[in-house]
């Protein structure tokens, strides 16, 4: 059997919300009230990911993805099931494990607010005991490609939510971690800098065979990152697999846009539709199982072509179907 490095048999996770009543009456009854309402955020959800993977979990607002990151992390006790991290319980092994993974909390910083980045950076290998021929080398490297080696000596605080968020990946990797954990790791970034940090992502689990699981809520990142993709939602995990075959069995179309010499009247091919026709750009739906090579020859016979592109539907459309099919 293949060695998995994460390991999640059965994961459930319940919140306790108190009850409100509204009114100032109800204000008063909400606080002596003891009545409560359960929230299933992670509903028995299990998987397992093999050393090396780059796997995407995504899933709407509210999905529980960020509990799945608290638990995995040990920063949350599942309220049912079992999680192994590198064959350990991350609940009880927090500290151990703590060497071996590296966490980006989008949401959460776990830089120094009031010194400069190069002071966090100094404490953190202090805590994970870097020696310093790695430090000097990972930050130096990491710097570079992330762009932010003009900004080491400004305060934390005085960053941009993007040079922060590249700030939090160099500290979640300076000691390079077998693991990472990353949830929204690309939230607030312009174009510019999510490419950066796509690069980053993607060379450390090529070069250095980290173990990376990334939660986004941009499907054109997790498209270009990951190859499997766990998809979950109202806390229930719905899919398990690669984007190719998520996109063959939820979406059974592909797109051929033809970009014609002239417009001509009355324009078909056969084994496809016309989607959209805007002047002499035609954008036409064909099954996956068809060859477009036939749809092209076909249509050159009739028409001239200038230019033409074959399009997949692009993931976030997958998943809406996905989900429609769902409810
Ligand atoms: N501390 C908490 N107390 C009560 N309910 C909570 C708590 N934290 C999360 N929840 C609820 O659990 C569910 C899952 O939340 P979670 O933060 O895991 O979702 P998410 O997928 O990370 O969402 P987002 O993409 O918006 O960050 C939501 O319904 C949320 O309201």
């Amino acid at each position: 059997m293949e060695k998995h490095i994460i390991r999640v048999e059965h994961l459930s996770r319940d919140y306790k919300t108190f009850k409100r009543f509204p009114g100032a009456r109800g204000l008063l009854h909400s606080f002596f009230s003891k009545e409560y309402d359960i929230r299933h955020a992670v509903d028995d959800v299990s998987f397992s990911i093999k050393r090396g993977e780059l796997v995407g979990y995504i899933g709407p607002n509210g999905a529980g993805k960020s509990t799945t990151f608290k638990m995995l992390t040990g920063v949350l006790v599942p309220t049912s099931g079992s999680i192994k991290v590198d064959e350990l319980n991350p609940f009880r092994y927090r500290q151990q494990l703590a060497r071996r993974t590296g966490i980006v909390f989008g949401q959460r910083s776990q830089l120094w607010w009031d010194l400069p980045l190069r002071d966090s950076m100094e404490i953190l290998r202090a805590i994970y005991q870097i020696p310093k021929e790695i430090y000097k080398r990972n930050i130096a490297e990491y710097m570079q490609i992330l762009e932010i080696d003009k900004l080491l000596n400004i305060p934390v605080r005085q960053l941009s939510l993007g040079q922060r968020m590249r700030g939090e990946l160099i500290a979640a990797f300076l000691h390079n971690p077998t693991i990472a954990f990353l949830d929204e790791p690309l939230l607030g970034l312009d174009i510019i800098a999510k490419e950066c940090v796509r690069q980053f992502i993607s060379e450390s689990n090529r070069k250095l065979g980290t173990t990376i699981i990334l939660s986004s809520n941009d499907m054109v990142d997790v498209e270009r990152l990951c190859q499997r993709i766990l998809i979950i939602d109202g806390g229930k995990l719905l899919y398990d697999g690669t984007i190719e075959e998520i996109k063959r069995r939820f979406a059974p179309h592909r797109r051929l846009t033809v970009h014609m010499a002239e417009g001509y009247s009355d324009i078909w091919a056969s084994e496809a539709k016309i989607e959209q026709q805007e002047a002499t750009r035609i954008t036409f739906r064909f099954e996956r199982t068809v060859n477009p090579q036939q749809i092209i020859i076909d249509l050159s016979k009739r028409y001239v072509i200038n230019d033409l592109i074959i399009e997949e539907p692009p993931l976030e459309e997958v998943i809406r179907e996905l989900y429609e099919r769902k409810n």
